[in-house]
């Protein structure tokens, strides 16, 4: 069965709540029609809503099933700001806070931190940065992890699908962190049906090459297995070595997971935001995501080259995750 379409019937019936901070953007503006028409999700579109109805008569959307919230004006305001000083601990005051609710991304994020919407998606115009800090400092990590990080969803025609991580989040983790990154990726991947086969990415396989950046990615991988012994999991391996059995063979020809990886851990952002984009654009795979992991509740970042079928998946994405 299609990913969707599992995906789909698994959120079906369950009435769950997406809010969209970026209300006025016509691809945002799309997605949340079609999703309210199918009827499983109910989208909530945060901004103006002169200024989105203005939006949607221009694009020919109709946007009568559609829930729309002001941040500047909601009457949730007062309770929003004082909950969101109370999460913060002394880290915001009530005249910051008083500020900080008016802007969609923290007013979208609170929501879902009090339960009033079950998942967040944004990032179309925000940048990371912009869109995860206060998913960062409000919702924070699930009791049992430590480390939220990114992962994209890769895929290919109806059965070819991988995932990739970290490609949005942790600038240079440590190997503490990448093996953390790698267990917890290796949990995202049972979600949407891949049986996980984890490799730690390298520009080396087994030793070839000598280098501080090489050795984190051996220690990463010494971490994780002792997390999660029982996980597919190796390294260092390069790419060909980690994807082609060929290669794989000749590299590689002890490990379990070369030549057969479907989980691809990327040793730094430099490599991993990189890395998502050239088999988008170049390898002509989709691109789902980035999907925060390790949050307590669900809040995707979309690249700002997204089109509205983009926001529309991850939004069905961001529905089961709160399952
Ligand atoms: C995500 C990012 C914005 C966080 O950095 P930051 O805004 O400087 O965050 P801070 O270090 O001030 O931390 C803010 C809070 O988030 C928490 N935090 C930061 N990174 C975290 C992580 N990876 N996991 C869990 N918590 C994290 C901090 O502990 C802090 O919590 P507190 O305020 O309650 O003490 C930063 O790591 C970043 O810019 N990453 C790259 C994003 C990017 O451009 N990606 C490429 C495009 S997708
Ligand atoms: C994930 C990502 O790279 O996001 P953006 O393209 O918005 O920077």
């Amino acid at each position: 069965m299609d990913l969707f379409e599992s995906l789909s019937n698994k959120i079906a019936g369950k009435g769950l709540r997406i809010v969209f901070p970026e209300g006025t953007d016509p691809r945002i503006i799309g997605a949340a029609v079609r999703l309210a028409a199918d009827g499983e999700i109910k989208p909530l579109l945060l901004g103006d809503a002169t200024e989105i109805a203005k939006v949607a008569a221009e694009k020919g959307f109709d946007i009568t099933k559609v829930t729309v919230r002001d941040p500047k004006t909601d009457a949730f305001h007062d309770e929003m700001a004082k909950a969101f000083v109370e999460r913060r601990k002394g880290k915001a005051t009530p005249e910051q806070a008083d500020e900080m609710v008016k802007d969609p991304n923290y007013f979208g994020t609170m929501l879902v931190y009090m339960g009033k919407a079950d998942g967040m998606v944004s990032g179309a115009v925000h940048s990371t940065a912009d869109t995860v800090r206060p998913a960062l400092q409000i919702v924070k990590t699930r009791p049992d992890a430590t480390r939220i990080s990114g992962a994209f969803i890769m895929q290919r025609g109806r059965d070819e699908r991988y995932l990739f991580a970290d490609n949005a989040i942790n600038i240079d983790p440590n190997a503490q962190e990448l093996a953390e990154i790698a267990v917890e990726s290796a949990r995202t991947a049972k979600l949407f049906d891949i049986d996980p086969k984890v490799a730690m990415l390298s520009f080396s396989t087994k030793g070839s090459a000598k280098a501080p950046q090489v050795d984190k990615v051996v220690e990463a991988t010494k971490i994780a297995h002792d997390l999660k012994p029982e996980l597919a999991l190796d390294g260092e391996l390069q790419f060909d070595a980690a994807f082609v059995p060929t290669v794989a063979k000749l590299k590689a020809p002890d490990s379990q997971v070369a030549g057969q990886a479907n989980v691809f851990i990327f040793p730094d952002l430099q490599a991993g935001n990189i890395g998502y984009k050239i088999a988008q654009r170049f390898g002509g795979f989709e691109a789902i995501g980035p999907i925060l992991q390790g949050l307590n509740a669900p809040v995707a970042d979309l690249s700002r080259g997204c089109n509205e079928e983009d926001v529309y998946k991850l939004a069905i994405i961001t529905a089961a995750q709160a399952l």
